[in-house]
């Protein structure tokens, strides 16, 4: 059992007997993730006072406008991993391609790789509101010793290693999971330290807060706009609370820890939706579901879903499992029909 306040260094250590036959490889992976997050927590903390908000001036592959923030957390997050030669492939939704990392001796040695969105909900650093760096990681499937391909990195969630964001929020965080439960750490900024805050964190397995871009309503699928009625409707426990910040992590942060269902689902504008399978779905679904939470595209689980591309874009439900089961129960519902009416308000 995790003991609160906890060094990050003392939990690794002392967890090292989950992964018996590891070579340490994995520890270092994460050791080096939070150095690298300290420094962009560094920077994202100053924005305002130095140069670093507002637009960079050009887009990334996906035709979105990179940040400032986003391509420093992308260079500082690629530097520490290529650096401390301890992964052999990272892709990330601002690079067009995954990088291929041969290693000094040029022996492709190493058995991870791991994708990142290194800068989660980008588009509020200049307002000062909380944004987040989501990370995936994989053992590789093809062989040690020669260069990663694209198959290492297009694997279903269901096959991640390890998993965690890191909130940039009033305080900061990180939050992981290598697949024994999911353990959140704060920053303490004048140690540098990350201590052990939120052990074996878990979804409340009901909720009454519902997140979703609400102005896209008109262009939502029916089961959705049935659901959202059903959110607002006096009825039992509900209306539920409508809470959406724009930032993925720090609303699934807030749900993880109060109850609730986070939604971006496809629309008449976006047939699958805005939210990246391999960046941004997948380790937010292992998460929530090491956390005793349920993620699904609406009809079935995002984890076992096969990638066929590294900027994939998939509808997502994630959060509280009962909210997620009634959510899908909509979706079917208005996709397939249903002899049963789960509920007759009105959707119009
Ligand atoms: O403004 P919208 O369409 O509601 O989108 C908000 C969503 O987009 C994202 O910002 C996408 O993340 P990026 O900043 O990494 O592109 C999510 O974090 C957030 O939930
Ligand atoms: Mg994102
Ligand atoms: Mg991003």
């Amino acid at each position: 059992m995790p003991k609160k306040n906890q060094t990050l260094g003392e939990f690794i250590i002392e967890n090292q007997s989950d992964f018996p036959y590891s070579s340490g490889e994995l520890s270092r992976l994460i050791n080096s993730i939070r150095l690298a997050a300290k420094v962009v927590n560094h920077e994202v903390n100053k924005a305002g006072l130095v140069d670093i908000i507002g637009a960079y001036g050009e887009t990334n592959v996906q035709g979105e406008d990179q940040q400032k923030l986003d391509v420093y957390a992308n260079n500082k997050f690629i530097q520490t991993l290529t650096n401390r030669e301890i992964v052999c492939g990272i892709a990330s939704e601002e690079n067009d391609d995954f990088i291929q990392i041969e290693g000094h001796k040029g022996d492709h040695q190493n058995k991870y790789v791991v994708l990142m969105d290194p800068l989660d909900g980008s588009s509020n650093i200049d307002v000062n509101v909380s944004v987040g760096t989501i990370f995936s990681i994989y053992r590789r499937v093809t062989p040690m010793g020669t260069p990663v391909q694209l198959e290492d990195f297009l694997q279903p969630g269901n096959r991640q290693v390890a998993a965690g964001y890191i909130i940039y929020g009033t305080s900061t965080m990180l939050v992981y999971t290598t697949g024994h439960g999911v353990n959140g750490f704060t920053l303490n900024p004048a140690l540098g330290s990350w201590y052990l805050s939120h052990p074996d964190m878990k979804f409340p397995e009901n909720g009454q807060i519902y997140s979703i871009n609400e102005g896209n309503y008109v262009h939502f699928p029916q089961g959705v706009k049935d659901y959202i009625k059903y959110c607002q409707e006096e009825k039992g426990d509900r209306p539920y609370t409508s809470r959406y910040i724009g930032s993925m992590v720090s609303d699934i942060h807030r749900n993880m820890i109060k109850g609730g269902i986070f939604m971006y689902p496809k629309s008449s504008k976006a047939s699958d939706g805005k939210l990246r399978l391999l960046y941004e779905c997948n380790p937010m679904a292992y998460l929530t579901e090491q956390a005793g939470g349920k993620a699904s595209d609406g009809f079935k689980r995002i984890l076992d879903i096969k990638p066929t591309e590294l900027h994939q874009r998939v509808p997502f439900f994630c959060g509280s499992k009962k909210m997620v089961e009634k959510a899908e129960e909509f979706m079917k519902k208005a996709e397939y029909g249903s002899q049963s009416q789960p509920f007759s308000f009105s959707s119009k």
